[in-house]
C-alpha cells in the first residue's frame, strides 16, 4: 500500500467491471484513461503507454489546448479510444488507471478563462476521483511547479507549502491546481482512493503548440520565424527544463510504483531567460535580435526541483540537457512552420 506518513484508510479491492475479466480465456488488459491526452504531455504518453500491448488507453478531452492531430497515428486503432469530453461534466467508463492531465497549462490560455481554468482543476479533478471511487482505478494529478508560487525556498522540495498569491491573475491555475491536490489527499484518506501526485516542473519538446505561448515554444518558433526573441523583464528569472521523455517516463514510474507523492518530476539544470534566449539563438538562429519586452503580474522569480525524492523513490532522473533536447524540438518546428534546415 501507498505510503506518505498520514494515516489511511484500507483500501476497498477494485469492484470487477465484468466477470470475464477474471475468466481464463479473456484478454484482461490493462485499461487506462489519459484525460487531456490530446495535449502537448498527454499525447507522448498516450505513445508510450501505446508500446505496451497489454494496455488499452481511452483519451478524454475536449481540444481547448490539444488537438486529434497529436493522436492521429493512434485513431482507429483496436486498444485505442478517443473521446471528445470535457472533465468539468461526470464520465461513465470502466478503468483500472486514470492519468488525470485535463488543463491548460501555459499561462496565456489557463488566464484566457479564469472561472473555466478553475472548474477544470476543481469540478474536472472531484468528477475523475469519484470515477476513480466508483471503479477501484489509481489515479495519478500532473499538479505543477506553479504550486510553490514565487518560492521563497530554492531549490523548491515537497515539503515546502509555497508562496501563492491567492487573488492574482495566475491564481485560478496556482489555486486550482493546490486544491486539486487536497481533493487527491482526501479521497485517498476517506475512501481509499489510490492515488499519486506529481509536481511537473516546465516540460518542453516537439508537439507543443507553436503559439503555445511559453518560453521554450516562444523562443523557437521566433528563432525560425527570424522575429526577435523576447525575454520578458528582468529576464534573470529562473526556470528549469525537462524534456518531454524524461516527463513521460517519471509520471509512468510514479503511477507504477508505491508513493502517493507529491513527488517533484524535473529537470534541475537552471537557466535564466536571458541564458535561454542565447542558448536558442547560438543553436538555432545566431542572426536573430534579443529583445527585452514588459512582463506578467505574479511570475514567479526562481524555479528549480529538488529531485532527491524522484531518485530515491522512483529510481528516476532526467537524461536529456536542454542543449540536446532544443535541437529536437527545432526539427519539430521546422517541419510544422515549412522551414528547411538550410534556409
Ligand atoms: N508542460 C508543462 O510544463 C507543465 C508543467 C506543470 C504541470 N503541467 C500539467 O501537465 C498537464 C498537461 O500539460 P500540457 O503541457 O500537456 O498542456 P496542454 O495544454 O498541451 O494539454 C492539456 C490538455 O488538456 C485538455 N483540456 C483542457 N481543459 C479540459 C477540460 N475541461 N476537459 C477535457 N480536456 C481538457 C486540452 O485540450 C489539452 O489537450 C496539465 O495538467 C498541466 O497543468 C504541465
Ligand atoms: O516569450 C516569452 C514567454 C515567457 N517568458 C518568460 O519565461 C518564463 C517561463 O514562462 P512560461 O510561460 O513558459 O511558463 P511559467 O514557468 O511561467 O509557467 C508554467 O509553469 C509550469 C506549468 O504548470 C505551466 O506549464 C506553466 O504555468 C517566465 O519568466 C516568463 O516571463 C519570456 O521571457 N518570453
Amino acid at each position: 500500500m501507498a505510503t506518505n506518513g498520514d494515516q489511511q484508510a484500507t483500501p476497498k479491492p477494485p469492484p470487477s467491471p465484468s466477470p470475464l475479466r477474471n475468466a481464463k480465456f479473456f484478454q484482461a488488459n490493462m485499461r487506462i484513461l489519459v484525460t487531456g491526452g490530446a495535449g502537448f504531455i498527454g499525447s507522448h504518453l498516450v505513445d508510450k503507454l501505446m508500446e505496451n500491448e497489454k494496455n488499452e488507453v481511452i483519451v478524454a478531452d475536449n481540444y481547448f489546448t490539444g488537438s486529434k492531430d497529436n493522436l492521429k497515428k493512434w485513431i482507429g486503432h483496436p486498444r485505442f479510444e478517443l473521446i471528445r469530453h470535457d472533465v468539468t461534466e461526470p464520465l461513465l467508463i470502466e478503468v483500472d488507471q486514470i492519468y488525470h492531465l485535463a488543463c491548460p497549462a501555459s499561462p496565456i490560455f489557463y488566464k484566457y478563462n479564469p472561472v473555466k481554468t478553475i472548474k477544470t482543476n476543481v469540478i474536472g479533478t472531484l468528477n475523475m476521483l469519484g470515477l476513480a471511487k466508483r471503479v477501484g482505478a489509481r489515479i495519478l494529478l500532473t499538479s505543477t511547479s506553479e504550486v510553490y508560487g514565487d518560492p521563497l525556498i530554492h531549490p523548491q522540495t515537497e515539503s515546502y507549502w509555497g508562496n501563492v498569491n491567492p487573488i492574482g491573475v495566475r491564481s485560478c491555475y496556482d489555486e486550482g491546481k493546490r486544491v486539486a491536490e487536497t481533493l487527491m489527499f482526501d479521497y485517498h484518506r476517506q475512501h481509499g482512493i489510490e492515488i499519486r501526485i506529481a509536481r511537473i516542473f516546465n516540460t518542453y519538446g516537439p508537439r507543443m503548440n507553436i503559439d503555445d505561448g511559453r518560453v521554450v515554444s516562444n523562443f523557437i518558433a521566433q528563432a525560425l520565424r527570424d522575429d526577435p526573441l523576447t525575454v520578458q523583464a528582468p529576464g534573470t528569472q529562473t526556470r528549469s527544463f525537462c524534456y518531454v521523455s524524461d516527463m513521460v517516463d517519471g509520471l509512468i514510474r510514479l503511477m507504477q510504483g508505491d508513493n502517493t507523492g507529491p513527488i517533484n518530476i524535473g529537470n534541475p539544470g537552471e537557466f535564466t531567460m536571458i541564458e535561454l534566449a542565447e542558448n536558442v539563438k547560438e543553436l538555432i538562429n545566431p542572426k536573430v535580435e534579443i529583445i527585452m519586452v514588459e512582463n506578467t503580474p505574479d511570475d514567479p522569480r526562481q524555479r528549480k526541483p529538488d529531485i532527491t525524492k524522484a531518485k530515491e523513490l522512483l529510481g528516476w532522473e532526467p537524461k536529456v540537457k536542454l542543449r540536446d533536447g532544443l535541437p529536437l524540438m527545432e526539427d519539430d518546428f521546422r517541419t510544422r512552420l515549412g522551414v528547411p534546415k538550410n534556409k
